[in-house]
């Protein structure tokens, strides 16, 4: 089954953004996610085990996992062939883009201001990450931007939190929100995944 980035930004309210530092911790990491309601998951390239985490990742039933921190065209491939089934990179470049469409990884390029916006556009990119979301000026950026440019939906990324997600879930242009407030280092480090279950189940609720 294929899915499109919309269809991926649907399905889950908030995109954990993932650092995997020991390979052991990404199966039960995943499946303490999925068992919380949060499906989509983003692995970063942040640490050397990303691509084996992303591949032991994507065997969790019921797991979409996708690759985070891309900023080089030669991770696109690697990351594909992993399993990821989407990726997410904090910046546009040509090379990017170029990478992008000869991999078919789908693609969910950072963004930080208008003409940013309209680059990846221009690029035939609709969906995008607002990134560092909140020092771009979070909530009130996103509403601006929704005047001249209304036909790209957001995934802020950057400073979010549980108890702020729902103001940027009410706009009309955000499909999703990422952050890492669900993959506490100290409760993965604890192999505490009763408690990375609870703060799925609370950021899945804030849209149902
Ligand atoms: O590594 C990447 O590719 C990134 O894009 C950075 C992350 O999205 C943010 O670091 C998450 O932000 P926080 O939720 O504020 O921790």
């Amino acid at each position: 089954m294929t899915m499109t980035l919309l269809e991926i930004m649907r399905t889950s309210s908030v995109i954990p953004v993932i650092a995997i530092d020991e390979p052991e911790h990404a199966v039960p990491l995943a499946r303490a996610l999925v068992a919380g309601g949060i499906r989509v998951l983003e692995v970063t390239l942040r640490t050397k085990h990303g691509l084996e985490a992303i591949r032991a990742m994507s065997e969790v039933p019921g797991a979409i996992v996708g690759v985070g921190t891309l900023t080089r065209p030669e991770e696109f491939v690697a990351a594909r062939d992993a399993g990821a089934v989407f990726g997410v990179s904090p910046g546009l470049t040509s090379a990017l883009v170029a990478a992008a469409k000869s991999s078919g990884l789908p693609l969910l390029p950072g963004v930080m201001t208008p003409g940013e916006v309209m680059a990846a556009r221009e690029n035939g990119f609709q969906q995008l990450k607002l990134f560092p979301a909140v020092p771009a000026g979070g909530v009130g950026m996103l509403s601006a931007i929704y005047g001249p440019l209304p036909d790209v939906t957001f995934c802020p990324t950057g400073g979010i939190s549980q108890e702020t997600a729902s103001q940027f879930l009410a706009l009309k242009n955000v499909a999703c929100v990422g952050g890492s407030w669900l993959t506490p280092k100290d409760a993965i480090a604890a192999g505490n995944w009763d408690r990375i279950t609870e703060l799925a189940k609370a950021a899945s609720g804030l849209r149902s």
